[in-house]
């Protein structure tokens, strides 16, 4: 772990450290988040395919890395701490990699995974320079290098620049093809089930369906390619739109099924790029931020209530919305029903005469913090007062139970 490795980024900046993980080169864009604790959550978010991420916390690895086999047992055997079944990551940049784990619940440490799944670490790195050059200067193209090429005459600083450059940007990105689902897949309900969901997965987490399912939710999580039609036919009870990696503005097939799902009258809940996914279909537009928001520490503001809300945030792209008015849209009224205190952007939308909403933010953040997690109980009223999705789910008991 000793062996040295260069962070390069696009405007020229350079870091020198030491490799842990795989050796080897890894290309991203270079993003930091604040978040104390969750690397391994952070890590196997399939939101963060194609971004380098910069921890801010200065020691990471503390915790190992929790594998399981998902059996829970109610004492924390067994479980893993993954949001999906693979490191999604081109790479992490950390200050100060802890030399052992300490952690009952871990399997193997955070250099073992990251080698195991072939994924490129430095360690080292001046942290908060490098946090306060993305922030000054944006998020940013970069490219970790490491292993035996450093170090050689062939990989000077100007052809490791060059190959950063080559890299494709974030913007533009539509990567949605290269994280969801092929075939789909069913998780039951806890307990006696009340509804059931059709799960859009355009890179969504392992803890959406557990909150779902908590509630007493069948969730079919789905491709991305699903369609209107299939969705009638599973007869579910509500849509649900994943967060996923990549730009917001590739999402037309997305839009598409969330402009069809309106129409239908389903409910619908949306996540981050399922909240941007939605914007865009009721007509708003969508951007990207200088540096995006990521992190578990970030506080939105509940216009309804006035109530602060501390919240998990893994976003790099905004929904453009007036958050001071009411917008007239194809699908009814529309308002912002969640704004970032840190600085105003867009963080949810409620539909006034549809039975949608989504938030930017991340309800069912599995590091925590929980502040949110009520939401996925708005949702469950929404299908208990809401129309289904087909005939074969039209009847509706008081307990909100469906009767074909
Ligand atoms: N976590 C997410 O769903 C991220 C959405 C989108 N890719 C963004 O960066 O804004």
């Amino acid at each position: 772990m000793s062996a040295p490795a260069v962070l390069v980024l696009e405007d020229g900046t350079v870091y020198h450290g030491e490799g842990f993980g795989a050796s080897g080169t890894a290309f991203g864009e270079a993003v930091f988040t604040t978040g104390m604790t969750g690397y391994q959550e952070t890590l196997t978010d399939p939101s963060y395919r194609r971004q380098v991420v910069v921890a801010t916390a200065p020691q990471i690895g503390n915790t190992g890395w929790v594998a399981g086999s998902g059996s829970a047992d109610g004492a924390g055997y067994g479980v893993s701490d993954d949001e999906s079944g693979a490191i999604w990551v081109a790479g992490f940049v950390v200050r100060d990699l802890a030399p052992r784990p300490s952690n009952w619940r871990a399997t193997s440490s955070l250099p073992e995974e990251m080698a195991r799944q072939g994924i490129v670490g430095i360690a080292g790195v001046d942290t908060r320079a490098l946090t306060r050059r993305l922030r000054t200067a944006g998020a940013m193209r970069c490219g970790i290098f490491a292993g035996d090429q450093v170090g050689t005459p062939e990989l000077t600083v100007a052809a490791m620049l060059e190959q950063v450059r080559a890299q494709p940007s974030m913007a533009g990105a539509d990567l949605t093809g290269e994280v969801s689902t092929e075939a789909g897949h069913v998780i039951p309900a806890d307990g006696t089930e009340r509804f059931a969901v059709a799960a859009i997965d355009l890179g969504i987490k392992a803890n959406t369906p557990r909150m779902l399912a908590a509630r007493g939710i069948r969730t079919h999580v789905l491709p991305a390619t699903t369609t209107i039609e299939q969705i009638r036919a599973l007869g579910v009870d509500g849509v649900f739109l994943s967060n996923g990696p990549g730009d917001p503005a590739t999402a037309d097939a997305m839009v598409a099924l969330t402009r069809d799902v309106l129409t239908a009258g389903i409910p619908l809940f949306g996540i981050c790029f399922g909240n941007q996914i939605l914007g865009r279909a009721l007509g708003f537009g969508t951007f990207k931020l200088k540096f995006g928001h990521r992190g578990i520490n970030q506080p939105v503001r509940d216009h309804a209530t006035g109530r602060v809300l501390v919240t998990a945030h893994n976003h790099g792209f905004a929904v453009d919305a007036p958050i001071d008015r009411v917008s007239d849209t194809e699908f009814g009224r529309v308002q912002v029903a969640f704004s970032c205190l840190n600085d105003g952007v867009v963080e949810g939308l409620e539909c006034l005469d549809r039975q949608a909403f989504s938030v930017q933010f991340h309800p069912e953040a599995a590091a925590g913090p929980h502040d949110a997690g009520y939401l996925f109980d708005r949702f469950v009223e929404l299908m208990a007062t809401g129309a289904a999705a087909g005939p074969a789910a039209s009847t509706k008991s008081a307990t909100g139970k469906v009767s074909a």
